[in-house]
């Protein structure tokens, strides 16, 4: 197999960064800071991105890693680094292996800054780059909603591996999207799955759990034949995709369910499992240039499971363009059989605007 090693400390990374996140979804205060862009950050962010990093570089010095946050505003603000490093330095996978393969514990708070500053490569389309997001979907993470933490390994700008730990999508693969899933999220009995892809190799789902990290089922979109009978993901800020243009395309295919509306990568996962079967991302702002590590673990993850994945022009994800997806607008990502159709409809839609 492929990639063999990367995939499992990949895995691992996630899992061990996932009992940190969980920690911090049950505090009421999550510590929150605003970044320049106005998008919040969380003591679970900086905590998860600095875990996933310190796992990669013990594993693979000489890789790269895009992550999205940067420790610049801890540096000035004790208190929240403090906060971060006492839940950071008692973070243990449950088998001393794994936790070994990692290598162990971070050693000290200054180590925790420099790791989280090491998410700082410019991205592209030469040698191993990592695309982190150490927790997507903050907004949801902070109302108690779907969230997820995403970690995939480009080889010259190329896809290879994915993984993406969800703690608050149920286990079972055949459960249906509800709409208080979305909105209502816990992270109780039967929640928390990790799926996984490796280009070429299929995709898969396994509990999540706090280690070791066991062999996945297989994974498959929806064999959906009528695109009418879909079930659409989308956003939930209406500020990250236009749900005015995500319903009149489902008029113009003929959806009359509602969409399920659920943060973060959640909704790759959940398409790439044939639990909903659209996920449908159309912009709302022109200016708007997605960033790498909200796409690269889902993307790969959904095309190994059978799907397909572009933009609203058809073209598939450039991921080796650096930390942003320059050449694409929107995300357009469903079972391959109806992607045409739907693409379509899509373009109509835009068109008609
Ligand atoms: N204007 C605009 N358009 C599109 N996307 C944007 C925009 N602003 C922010 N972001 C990014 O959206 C990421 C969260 O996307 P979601 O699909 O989870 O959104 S939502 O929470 O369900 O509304 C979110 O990722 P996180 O910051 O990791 O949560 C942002 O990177
Ligand atoms: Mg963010
Ligand atoms: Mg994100
Ligand atoms: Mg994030």
């Amino acid at each position: 197999m492929a990639y063999e090693k990367e995939l499992k400390i990949a895995q691992l990374a996630v899992a061990r960064a996932a009992i940190l996140t969980k920690a911090v979804f049950h505090e009421k205060a999550k510590g929150t800071v605003s970044k320049d862009d106005k998008s919040p950050v969380t003591i679970g962010d900086f905590g998860a991105q600095a875990l996933i990093i310190a796992a990669i570089k013990h594993n693979f010095p000489s890789d790269e890693v895009v992550g999205e946050e940067e420790a610049s505003s801890l540096r000035d603000q004790k208190d929240l680094a403090s906060k971060i490093w006492n839940l950071v330095k008692d973070v243990k996978l449950s088998d001393a292996e794994s936790d070994a393969l990692l290598g162990g514990p971070i050693k000290s708070e200054a180590q925790m800054l420099d790791a989280i500053d090491m998410g700082n490569s410019a991205g592209g389309n030469k040698g191993r780059i990592w695309a982190l997001d150490p927790i997507d979907g903050t907004k949801g993470f902070l109302r108690g909603g779907q969230y997820a933490v995403c970690l995939a390994l480009m080889v010259d700008g190329d896809v290879k591996v994915g993984v993406l730990g969800c703690p608050n999508l149920p286990v079972d693969d055949s459960a249906p999207l509800t709409e208080d899933m979305g909105s209502a999220a816990t992270d109780a009995e039967g929640k928390g799955v990790l799926f996984s892809a490796v280009q070429g190799e299929g995709a898969t789902s396994q509990p999540l759990t706090k280690g070791p990290v066991a062999k996945g089922q297989p994974i498959h979109v929806s064999k959906i034949s009528k695109v009418s009978e879909a079930v659409m993901c989308e956003s939930v800020e209406p500020g990250h995709s236009s749900k005015g243009d995500n319903a009149l395309i489902a008029e113009k295919l003929g959806i009359t369910g509602k969409p399920v509306q659920m943060d973060s990568q959640a909704k790759y996962g959940s398409v790439a499992r044939g639990a909903g079967d659209l996920y449908l991302r159309l912009p709302v702002r022109k200016d708007y240039i997605e960033k790498i590590w909200d796409h690269a673990a889902g993307d790969l993850i959904v095309r190994e499971a059978g799907g397909q994945v572009t933009d609203v022009t058809g073209k598939r994800l450039n991921f080796s363009l650096g930390r942003t997806l320059t050449e694409n607008k929107g995300v357009i990502a469903t079972p391959a059989n109806v992607h045409a159709e739907v693409l379509k409809a899509v373009q109509e839609v835009l068109a008609a605007k």
